[in-house]
């Protein structure tokens, strides 16, 4: 049996909060639906991010070019990067590895308000997975367990009785309720049976309860180059804490406000993490992962799975290292939908 080490304090994952009316103290100690009704309800959970992908004419049309892309190469690497920008392109879910999954399902759903969207096997790599968000996978960030599976942010409207709740159901509180260090916005930390840490972050309401992973990054310019060029996400913003000694980069394929995105953070001279061997991976939607493949080396970046199919399933895939050494994989779009469907 293999053991699973977390990151030493490498990363982690957010739900944001907004302000709400006060909840009902008989709420509090309820059953586990109305409990995570009421998580939902502290989590504003308002709709969707993005649209869905339907597979139609246009989703044929994809298909083919990305098949007759398979052999091709781009003739530059302008071309290159102009069609990374152009791609179809959205954070889909974030892998963990976890000890128990039944475990793990049972705080999800119960401490942080998640609903169980699906459970995946695949024999043939010897590993289950369970997706898990706050809407359906067409359309929001989810969070995916693995048995064989850093830490995620989420927003919620009142960071104290999203606490509250979290409590009352058993859940690991390890930073209570209060403003940041250096700044107004109320956070609170929690952790998950296997010790991952979960951010709550007091928000307005959002249609992306789970709103960012955050990942530390060696060299903050370098992450943001490598995220820019290879994986074609953009910089939404930078911010510097020289009080608490650190800065945070948010990349993403859209505004922060509607999509998931990802937090690098740089801590002042710190260049290198223990990683350990527990947070898996993002994954992101990809209309092509082999024209992917190639923009990722062209960008003077690692793929450690070269695109295909997944045995079994066969959704396309392919799997690259960040420099610091932090894994995403690409799924194609089309193969993605038909797994929903
Ligand atoms: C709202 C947004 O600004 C935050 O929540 S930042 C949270 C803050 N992050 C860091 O300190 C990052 C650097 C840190 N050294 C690390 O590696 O995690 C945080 O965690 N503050 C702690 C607190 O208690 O306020």
């Amino acid at each position: 049996m293999r053991t699973l080490t977390l990151p030493a304090s490498a990363g982690r994952g957010a739900v944001a909060c907004a302000a709400a009316p006060v909840l009902r103290r008989s709420l509090l100690l309820s059953t586990a639906a109305a409990g995570a009704a009421a998580l939902q309800s502290e989590l504003q959970v308002s709709g969707t991010t993005a649209r869905p992908l339907r597979l139609g004419a246009a989703a044929s049309k994809i298909r083919a070019s990305a098949d007759a892309a398979q052999a091709a190469t781009f003739a530059s690497t302008d071309e290159a990067f102009a069609w990374s920008k152009k791609d179809n392109r959205r954070l889909l879910h974030v892998v963990y590895r976890v000890g128990d999954l039944d475990k793990t399902i049972k705080f999800y759903t119960e401490c942080l308000g998640m609903k169980l969207l699906r459970k995946r096997d695949i024999p043939e790599e010897k590993y289950t997975n369970a997706f898990l968000g706050y809407g359906p996978e067409d359309t929001n960030f989810v969070i995916t367990g693995s048995t064989n599976m850093t830490s995620a942010q989420v927003s919620a409207t009142s960071v104290a009785r999203t606490v509250e709740l979290i409590r009352a159901k058993g859940g690991k509180v390890t930073r209570e309720p209060g403003p940041v260090k250096g700044g107004n916005t109320v956070i609170a930390f929690v952790e998950d049976p296997d010790g991952y840490k979960f951010e709550i972050i007091q928000r307005p309401g959002t249609p992306e309860p789970l709103c960012q992973v955050m990942l530390c990054v060696g060299d903050l310019d370098r992450a943001i180059s490598f995220y820019e060029k290879a994986c074609g996400m953009e910089l939404l913003r930078k911010r510097d804490n020289p009080e608490y000694k650190y800065t945070v980069a948010m990349m993403g394929y859209g505004p922060e406000e509607k999509n998931a995105v990802l937090e690098l953070t740089y801590n002042y001279g710190v260049t290198e993490y223990d990683k350990g061997n527990a947070y898996a991976q993002i994954a992101i939607g990809t209309d092509d992962v082999y024209r992917t493949a190639e923009v990722v080396r062209l960008s003077g970046g690692k793929v450690v799975r070269e695109p295909g199919p997944l045995p079994g399933i066969n959704t396309k895939i392919t799997s690259i290292v960040d420099p610091d050494g932090w894994k995403s994989v690409f799924v194609d779009n089309i193969d993605f939908a038909k797994e929903l469907e």
